[in-house]
């Protein structure tokens, strides 16, 4: 991930925290809470509210109204986060039914597959064929994808996505995407991740052991 994608990453996680202290009747926050509970310094959350202008200041904290109208405005949640699925197998129907998504006000307007037997185009959320993907897209200016169809075709669909307005897409296939300047793959591979989690693990406890033998 490069720094921008980190800066707009934590600002995200800034808004989300916010949102809930929101909730919980809270109107002010200091740098240090922020911090805390995204794990980085106060003085990089103050970085990152000035990179773009964001005021408040040490002593007297940030309004979180004020700062979550800011932050929705810069990345763009004041629009319509309209996404698509494609491929609606198991993957494609649970992220279909996750209901995580309308809390944060991303819709999945429809999913698509090359398989006649799932598609329902009268369910609230159509599954269409995925032959018709392009004139979709472009009807209903749809920015980011999410992919979730076998490893072999994830890139073919790509491929046909990079000819579309789409920009963005999220990739479960346990391939990695590659992102170009103005299409960008996140490729969330689920296998790397839990094996790098025992590598760590393992790395952390052997580590621990030749510390002990000193
Ligand atoms: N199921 C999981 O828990 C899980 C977890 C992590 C990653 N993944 C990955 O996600 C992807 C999907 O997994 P799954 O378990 O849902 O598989 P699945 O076989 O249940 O579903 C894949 C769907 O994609 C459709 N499809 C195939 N080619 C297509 C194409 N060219 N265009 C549109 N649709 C197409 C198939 O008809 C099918 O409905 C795989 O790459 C898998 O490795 C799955």
């Amino acid at each position: 991930m490069n720094s921008n994608q980190e800066v707009i990453r934590r600002l995200s996680r800034y808004r989300n925290v916010m949102r809930k202290m929101k909730a919980l009747g809270l109107v002010k926050v200091f740098s240090d809470n922020l911090a805390d509970a995204i794990g980085v310094s106060p003085s990089l959350v103050r970085k990152d509210f000035s990179m773009f202008n964001l005021t408040g200041n040490k002593r007297g904290g940030y309004r979180i109204d004020e700062l979550v109208t800011k932050l929705n405005v810069l990345l763009g949640k004041d629009r319509k986060q309209k996404i698509i699925i494609v491929g609606c197998g198991k993957l494609g129907q649970a992220l279909m039914n996750h209901n995580g998504f309308p809390r944060v006000g991303i819709r999945v307007v429809a999913a698509f597959d090359s398989d006649p037997e799932v598609l329902d185009p009268e369910a609230p959320i159509p599954i269409l064929h995925v032959k018709t993907i392009r004139d979709f897209i472009e009807e209903n200016q749809i920015r980011v994808a999410a992919l979730t169809v076998p490893e072999p075709a994830a890139q073919g669909m790509i491929d046909t996505l990079k000819k579309t307005c789409v920009k963005g897409v999220i990739n479960f296939a346990p391939v990695s995407l590659k992102s170009s300047d103005d299409f960008l793959v996140h490729n969330m591979n689920i296998e790397q991740e839990i094996e790098n989690l025992f590598y760590n693990i393992h790395f952390a406890e052997t580590s621990l052991a030749k510390t002990g033998e000193k």
